[in-house]
């Protein structure tokens, strides 16, 4: 089938690359130009395991294009995606505008045929119905400038033209750093709209996923798809990230009491994750949720509850409790330290999650500003940020290139983000390197019998 995805980051590079994998004839439409170039050149802006080699894959069989032109990608799509950003306002509410500038641009250039336009950015609720109006009001505009150049033939070809599209949710659930794994292995694919035709043309053109073809496991049986009304699909989206956020939270929370009684949090976790209620996965104490999704989707569905006069407690207690969260390992370094003023801290990983180079709301850069706040230096070694240095802009913290170099003088590390490498670094002589050998394992990643023989003091996140 023939797809446009619009707007080439996590989601959409991902999504174009393996909607082409898998055989479609994609174009990937972005407003960046640098982005494209480089993906033009078979590149990806992007750390994301696995996705250069389908992306170049897709170039050489002729599958894949990149553009900046929207026109063009509209023309060529039955099958528009929106896949723009959608990132927090001050207010907590999803900013909107760049969802918008597409939709007015695919009305601008609908020029015939019918077409799917998905949105599968995450989007408030209820934004189905307000794309279609802006879709519309981008042909409107057009007319306008048609009648306003004398264009009268296609003038009155294009009232018709509005009504050859309809509007479908399709929300993504990929996780950074496995997301073209989850791509080809989804738990279920939703399907949000009123119009058969459209949903029977998504159904289509994810049937080799559904068929697991293309999945790890392909005796799996086919991937649950459900199709639902515009607004329940994209409520599922927001309920699903505030459920695994809430999850964690609560985790989080249960870790903090296990602290004061002495339990051991990563067992408890274990004992309760072996009820198939409850299930074993998001129950990773730690400090605390971030990156581009979790904190903005809760925030943001928090937001749509106030707008209708209702107070979503629990999702604020989530809130509040992962706010708190995020400088656990602030509180854990000044009762070993007491003192931070003049120490150096050194933090193992920077990005929100291992495997991504993501650093939209990561907790280290809670960390780096309260330590620096504190009159702390602070170090930090990464495997991605480390590589690609200074394309990400932090501030207040020096970036080393290895491991051992973070840990010479330091007064203290915090295991930050659970690289794997992380698990296999030469703890023993990173000790002899440090003025104190002290840890503070924010993931609970590291054995603390290990890391004591290595000659560490080893604190954990509840445990
Ligand atoms: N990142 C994730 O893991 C993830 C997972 C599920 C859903 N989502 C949702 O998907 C959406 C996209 O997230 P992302 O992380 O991929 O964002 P991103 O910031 O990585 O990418 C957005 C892309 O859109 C481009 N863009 C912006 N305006 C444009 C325009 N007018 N025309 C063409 N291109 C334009 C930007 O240049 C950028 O390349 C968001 O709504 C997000 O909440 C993200
Ligand atoms: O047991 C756990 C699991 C995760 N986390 C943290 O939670 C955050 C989010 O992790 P994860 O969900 O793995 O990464 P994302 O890429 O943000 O993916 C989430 O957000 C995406 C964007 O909406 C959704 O598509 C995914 O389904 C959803 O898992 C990170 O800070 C993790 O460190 C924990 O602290 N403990």
């Amino acid at each position: 089938m023939r797809v446009c995805v619009i707007g080439t980051g996590y989601v959409g590079l991902v999504t174009g690359a393996c909607l082409a994998h898998i055989g479609h004839d994609v174009i990937c439409v972005d407003n960046n130009e640098e982005k494209v170039k480089l993906m033009k050149s078979g590149q990806s802006p992007i750390f994301e395991p696995g996705l250069s080699e389908i992306m170049q894959a897709a170039i050489q069989t002729g599958k894949i294009e990149f553009s900046t032109d929207l026109a063009a990608g509209v023309a060529h799509g039955e099958i528009l995606f929106i896949a723009v950003g959608t990132p927090p306002l001050p207010t907590g509410e999803s900013d909107t505008r760049y969802v918008e500038a597409v939709a007015r641009g695919i009305g601008n250039h609908l020029n015939g045929g019918y077409k799917v336009i998905v949105n599968k950015s995450t989007v408030p609720i209820g934004s189905g119905d307000w794309v279609r109006m802006i879709v519309l009001d981008g042909i409107a505009e057009r007319q306008k400038t048609l009648v306003t150049a004398g264009g009268v033939a296609e003038e009155e070809r294009l009232p018709e033209i509005a009504y050859q599209f309809d509007v479908v949710s399709n929300p993504e659930f990929l996780r950074e750093g496995s997301a073209v794994y989850d791509t080809f292995n989804p738990d279920r694919i939703v399907l949000g709209g009123n119009s058969q035709k459209a949903i029977a043309l998504m159904k289509e053109l994810y049937t080799p996923i559904v068929e697991r073809q293309y999945a790890e496991d392909k005796s799996l049986p086919p991937v649950p798809v459900l199709a639902t009304d515009l607004s329940s699909a994209e409520m599922i989206k927001y309920a699903a990230n505030a459920f695994l956020a809430t999850k964690i939270s609560f985790i989080n929370e249960v870790a903090n009491i296990c602290d004061r009684v002495g339990a051991d949090v990563t067992q408890v976790a274990k004992g309760i994750g072996l009820d198939s209620r409850i299930g074993n996965k998001f129950l990773q104490a730690g400090i605390g949720w971030g990156g581009s999704c979790f904190p903005k989707d809760v925030s943001a569905l928090i937001h749509t509850a106030d707008d209708y006069g209702y107070e979503a407690q629990l999702l604020k207690s989530a809130v509040t409790v992962n706010e708190r969260q995020r400088l656990i390992a602030l509180e854990k370094l000044q009762q070993v330290l007491k003192i931070l003023k003049g120490k150096t801290v050194g933090l193992l990983g920077l990005t929100f999650k291992p495997d991504t180079d993501d650093l939209r709301d990561a907790p280290a850069l809670n960390l780096i500003e309260q330590l620096n706040r504190l009159g702390a230096k602070v170090k930090a070694y990464d495997p991605i940020v480390s590589q690609t240095g200074l394309r990400h802009g932090i501030s207040g913290v020096l970036v080393e290139t290895d491991a051992e170099r973070l840990a010479d003088g330091c007064d203290a590390l915090v295991l930050v983000t659970e690289w794997q490498q992380f698990s296999t670094l030469d703890y023993a002589k990173m000790a002899t390197l440090m003025t104190h050998p002290v840890i503070i394992d924010g993931r609970n990643y590291l054995d603390p019998e290990t890391m004591v023989r290595a000659g560490f003091q080893y604190v954990g996140i509840g445990r």
